[in-house]
């Protein structure tokens, strides 16, 4: 293989994040963003390394357009998609049921794969299998690395993963918990092992993956034993537009008594729910703004968050035993002092407080926030989602000796 470097794309519903990096010294090459694909006022944020960052607004239609923008956006800095250097391109998928426990190069057999598992995550699958297709067009003769969110999931035992349906009717339509934000959750709690200087094999943590969409792990040495998403990652914490956890009875009384379809309530849960559908905002940083300033419905709405939040770190206390670190990543748990201090307020109990001071301080570093010789280390570890699918792809085109794809 010649080239060195990974372009790589985590395609979510309405946006596309993308990093080139190059996998000789792990330098960012470029990193950006599009934002509110399928609206008039789509917007693209792309920063060169060294180079002012450029924005761009406009529409952008589709997830089509948008990576068609992306690679536009690149080869003005001399980072095209037809460079030479670029080894390979690779996809943050989210789910990949049970068939996929590894990083894997894409062709048509993955592919349909993924397209069967549309139903069980429609805001996600939809828009990665619209990368890789549009990436594959722009450049065939290049290796596509599908990195699948639930793969990481895969160790947890039946006892975790099965929900306590009928097993012939559960087995024949696939259902059981996969769990997603895997690649997350992997990354983290082997850098909060690095954190305590202890071995990953050695260390039991709890993940708290708070973005957009949140979800919570339990890990024992290195190895995933229990999640908060489930079939699809509509299950678990409360989130920005999801609902988590609710009595799934609510969904036949909303279509008996409420008279709403199917698709109707799907998109209330997925969309309409959560945080926003509590107080009208999904952003942390406006619930808090609106909170400081004495609002009750965020007041609320932030206390419904950290009430379920506070319940997971329990439940996942009592399936590990022994807890040597809760983690806190992605958008709200490395950015707000005011969450992470609530979740664990009133579990002194159990080993876990925060340093009011430490809990204070802003950094892009992984680091500590418990007190000093705290029973359990309270650490905020940010989530690199990219760098790790960029490494899981490079190695394995590498391992595999450029598989070539046509
Ligand atoms: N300074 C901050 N304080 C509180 N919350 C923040 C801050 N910065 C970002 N966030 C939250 O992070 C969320 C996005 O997190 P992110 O991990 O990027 O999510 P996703 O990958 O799901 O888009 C935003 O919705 C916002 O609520
Ligand atoms: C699986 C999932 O919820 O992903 P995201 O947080 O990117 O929406
Ligand atoms: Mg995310």
């Amino acid at each position: 293989m010649t080239g060195s470097r990974v372009l790589v794309l985590n395609s979510g519903s309405s946006s596309v994040k993308y990093q080139l990096i190059d996998m000789r010294g792990g330098e960012r090459l470029a990193v950006g963003l599009v934002e509110r694909i399928g609206e008039e006022t789509s917007r693209l944020k792309h920063t060169p390394a060294g180079g002012d960052g450029r924005e761009w607004s406009g529409a952008v239609p589709d997830h089509e357009a948008a990576l068609k923008a992306v690679a536009a956006e690149l080869a003005k800095d001399g980072l095209g998609l037809d460079s030479p250097e670029l080894a390979a391109i690779g996809h943050r998928v989210v789910h990949g049921g049970l068939r996929f426990t590894e990083p894997t190069v894409i062709d048509e057999a993955v592919l349909a794969e993924i397209e069967r598992l549309v139903p069980v995550a429609p805001l996600h699958n939809p828009a990665n299998l619209t990368g890789i297709r549009t990436a594959q067009a722009l450049r065939p003769d290049l290796p596509q690395v599908a990195v699948f969110d639930t793969a990481f999931h895969t160790t947890m035992p039946e006892s975790a993963a099965r929900y306590a349906i009928d097993v012939e009717t559960a087995d024949a339509h696939r259902i059981r918990r996969y769990g997603f934000h895997g690649t997350s959750h992997a990354y983290v709690s082997r850098e909060t092992a690095r954190l305590l200087g202890r071995a990953p094999e050695d260390v039991n943590v709890i993940v708290l993956h708070l973005g957009n969409g949140a979800s919570a792990s339990a890990v024992r040495g290195g190895r995933c034993v229990d999640t908060s998403m489930g079939l699809t990652p509509l299950e678990g914490l409360v989130m920005g537009t999801r609902s988590g956890d609710m009595d799934p009875a609510v969904i036949f009384h909303l279509m008996r008594v409420g008279g709403m379809s199917a698709d109707e309530i799907d998109t209330l849960l997925n969309k309409r729910s959560g945080l926003i559908g509590l107080c009208g905002d999904n952003d942390m940083r406006e619930i808090r703004r609106r909170v400081d300033a004495g609002d009750e419905r965020a007041r609320l709405a932030f206390d419904i968050y950290i009430h379920r939040l506070k319940k997971y770190i329990g439940a996942y206390y009592a399936v590990l035993g022994r807890v040597d670190a809760v983690a806190f990543t992605a958008g709200v748990g490395e950015n707000s002092a005011p969450v992470r201090e609530a979740a664990v307020a009133g579990l002194e109990g159990l080993g876990l407080a925060v340093d009011g001071e430490l809990n204070a301080v802003r950094g892009d570093e992984a680091r500590l926030v418990s007190p000093e010789r705290a029973r359990v280390a309270v650490a905020v570890v940010p989530t690199d989602e990219e760098m790790e699918i960029a490494t899981q792809t490079y190695a394995l085109v590498n391992e595999s000796g450029n598989p070539n794809l046509t």
